[in-house]
């Protein structure tokens, strides 16, 4: 979500007042996109920002409720996202449910170093080359029956 979050730009504010960000004057009426893909990447807010450890968020008060305007894969304000709760729950309960049902692993050959996690910019980030991914199911066999 810091890395690569899904809408890297937010939605489109429009300034109502005259204001100064940074020395940058900002006239009533702007149009403003805020980058949150810029800043999860800063190394003025983030130690080795390019680096992926999660373990940085360990016994740190940082939350992803639009307070913390260091890390808003949300959003903030008026305009955040009303379905961040569920978005929430239901990436831990897929991903949860993916990795204690199936055993995954890279296809032969290929190291997780090779692994690009290069992305389209645009609205949305998805990945520039697709994940590709042996799974193997690990659980008895009637656990994965369709209920009729
Ligand atoms: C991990 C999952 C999700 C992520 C990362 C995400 C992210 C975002 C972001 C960044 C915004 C723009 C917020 C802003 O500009 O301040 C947004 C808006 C919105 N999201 Fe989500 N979202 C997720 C899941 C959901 C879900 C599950 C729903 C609905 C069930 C939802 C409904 C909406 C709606 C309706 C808006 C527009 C709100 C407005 O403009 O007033 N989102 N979301």
């Amino acid at each position: 979500m810091r890395l690569h979050p899904v809408a890297p730009l937010l939605v489109p504010r429009l300034s109502r007042e005259d204001a100064t960000v940074a020395g940058y004057d900002i006239p009533a009426g702007t149009r403003v996109l805020v980058s949150v893909w810029s800043i999860g990447w800063d190394p003025a807010l983030w130690d080795a920002p390019e680096e992926f450890m999660p373990e940085r968020f360990l016994g740190s008060k940082l939350d992803v409720k639009g307070q913390d305007y260091e890390l808003l894969p949300f959003g903030s304000g008026r305009r955040m996202c009303p379905g961040y709760s569920l978005g929430l729950k239901v990436i831990q309960v897929s991903l949860a449910n993916l990795l204690h049902g199936f055993a995954w692993s890279l296809p032969d050959g290929v190291t997780k170093e090779e692994l690009s996690m290069e992305e389209i910019f645009g609205l949305s980030t998805p990945r520039k080359f697709p994940l590709e991914a042996v799974v193997e199911p690990k659980l008895p066999a009637h656990l994965y029956a369709a209920e009729v």
